[in-house]
């Protein structure tokens, strides 16, 4: 994109004295304004941008993309400026459409996916998926983007700069197909609003955001917006029917007349036959209108075989066969960071790293994992700091029901006290042991175990660092189990 000027009018936006301008660039935050640059200045959680126009001004911007009261915060640097204004209902909307415009090209078949757990386990199944059946593909989110073209990411979901930024190199890559997560926050904020999707899958709804989201209702309206107003009306929406929520979901799509597909553990167009589970994986039953399809998935939990489903699902959505599909199955592998399996001690016990940080998927997870395990479950848990507090007794008491010895430790505490995030998180499993020191849990968590007993490291997944303060320590919970598994075996050198 660089060099490249596009007008207003080239970008679909209206100057609201008719004003045209020659724009150079987008910008999300004045600190990255250029000459010539185009700065949408948004309603904050914590201030309006509209603040910093007079500095966007100062650094050459040619064009203000904002609300009535941005306008009218900055209405007297804007009467003294040559620079276009635009005001819109909506300007994070605006913004997403622009920068879809701006960049020009996405992938050709694009999925996005919602739900509060599993979206990027899902996105990553889509994209191994249609690589197996031979195109170019990516999956972007939590984990960045990964495939035939990667990048890392700051958010599960990037606003709308980032985002088409992403979406058209990796297209002049050669990428035709992508699949992404859509976030509440990033539906909230619109972030996805001006990609053109295929299908849209959701996985379900549990609690977590309620930080950042007033109500539960409130948080469901969010993920809703995926169907309600960013998908397409020909666009398929797969749902998966047999979580909560996931009949009201589908109900939202139809009313904008999008065909549905169902999936669901035991009903809808794909649904799940029999599960057999042995020590690496699973071989599981898939039904497709009356079809089965057996075929063993290397890996673990049910709700990861929920996940490969509502991925092939969308993947059959965006028109691939469904025999086609349905081989590559066998193929796919662990999502980083999810279910995966870090060590095995000599006495045959197993530590698994998992991306669990709400409730239920602590839930999910333990349940998940019981089948695969002989002797006892031991669970490491912890909760983030400056995220949701309601979450954090739930999460101790999810552990505390399903695993038979469980360790509480930090988890990225951020600007908040430790101690007083564990105490919560205490709450709910009174009898877990504490330790502060997450470096120190995993040891004792690994030292507890004895032949046939196995662990689950839960809170982190793919994480590299513990978030303490401003600071981002290295940290890494597969190496650190690793090293421990290594220690108390004697296998360190
Ligand atoms: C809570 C939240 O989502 N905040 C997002 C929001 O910022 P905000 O409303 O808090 O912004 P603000 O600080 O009030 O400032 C208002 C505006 O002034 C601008 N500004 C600010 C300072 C300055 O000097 N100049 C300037 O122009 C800011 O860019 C912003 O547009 O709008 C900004 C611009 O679009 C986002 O960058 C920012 O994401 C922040 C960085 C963030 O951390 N978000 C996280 C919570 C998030 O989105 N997470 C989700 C979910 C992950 C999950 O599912 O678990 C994700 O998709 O990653
Ligand atoms: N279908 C599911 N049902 C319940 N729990 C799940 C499901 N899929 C994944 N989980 C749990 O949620 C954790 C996170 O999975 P994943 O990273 O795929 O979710 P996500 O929705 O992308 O999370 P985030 O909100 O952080 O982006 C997993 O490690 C697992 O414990
Ligand atoms: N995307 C999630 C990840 C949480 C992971 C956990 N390690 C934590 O820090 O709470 C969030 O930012 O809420
Ligand atoms: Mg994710």
């Amino acid at each position: 994109m660089l060099g490249q000027t596009k007008t207003l009018s080239q970008l679909g936006l209206t100057a609201r004295d008719g004003r045209q301008a020659a724009l150079t660039g987008l910008a999300v935050d004045s600190r990255d304004v250029k000459d010539g640059y185009l700065f949408a200045a948004l309603p904050g959680s914590r201030i309006h941008g509209a603040e910093f126009i007079q500095y966007a001004l100062r650094m050459g911007a040619s064009a203000i993309l904002t609300d009535i009261v941005g306008a009218r915060l900055a209405a007297t640097e804007l009467g003294a400026s040559d620079a276009a204004l635009v005001i819109s209902d909506d300007p994070r909307e605006a913004l997403a459409r622009t920068a879809a415009l701006w960049f020009g090209a996405q992938p050709k078949t694009m999925i996005a996916v919602t739900g509060t757990n599993g979206k990027t386990s899902v996105a990553t199944f889509v994209r191994q998926i249609w690589t197996l059946l031979g195109h170019e593909a990516i999956n972007l989110g939590t984990t960045g983007v990964e495939g035939a073209w990667s990048a890392p990411l700051a958010h599960t979901t990037p606003e709308p700069i980032t985002l088409h930024r992403a979406l058209a190199e990796a297209a002049r890559e050669g990428v035709t197909h992508a699949a992404m997560e859509a976030s509440s926050h990033g539906l909230d904020q619109r972030r996805l609003d001006g990609v053109t999707l295929a299908a849209a899958g959701f996985t379900n709804f549990t609690q977590d955001h309620l930080d950042y989201h007033a109500t539960f209702e409130d948080y469901f309206a969010a993920k809703a917006g995926l169907f309600a107003r960013v998908l397409p009306e020909d666009a398929k929406a797969v749902i998966n029917i047999d979580v909560d929520r996931g009949v009201d979901m589908a109900a939202i799509a139809k009313a904008r007349n999008c065909p549905v597909i169902t999936v669901g553990r035991d009903s809808g167009d794909l649904h799940l036959g029999n599960i057999q589970v042995d020590a690496t994986g699973q071989v599981v039953c898939f039904m497709h209108h009356g079809k089965q399809y057996v075929r063993r998935l290397g890996l673990i939990g049910g709700f990861q075989a929920e996940n490969v489903m509502l991925a092939a699902a969308l993947v059959i959505a965006c028109g691939e066969e469904p025999p086609h599909v349905f081989d590559t199955l066998e193929h796919l592998s662990t999502v980083r960071g999810r279910m995966q399996l870090a060590g095995t001690r000599d006495n045959g016990a197993t530590v698994f790293v998992d991306y669990a940080h709400t409730p239920d998927a602590i839930a999910t997870a333990l349940k998940a994992l019981r089948p695969h395990v002989v002797g006892r479950l031991i669970a490491i848990v912890g909760a983030g700091g400056d995220r949701d507090a309601t979450k954090r007794p739930l999460m101790g008491q999810a552990a505390a029901e399903n695993a038979d010895v469980v360790f509480v430790t930090d988890d990225n505490p951020r600007s908040e006290d430790p101690a007083t995030i564990r105490a919560a998180v205490l709450l709910g499993a009174p009898e877990a042991i504490e330790v502060g020191d997450r470096a120190e849990a995993i040891l004792r968590g690994v030292d507890a175990l004895g032949p046939g007993d196995a662990l689950l490291i839960a809170g982190k997944g793919h994480e590299t660092g513990q978030v303490v303060g401003d600071d981002v320590l290295p940290f890494d919970d597969a190496e650190q189990a690793s090293v421990a598994v290594a220690a108390l075996d004697g296998r360190l050198a």
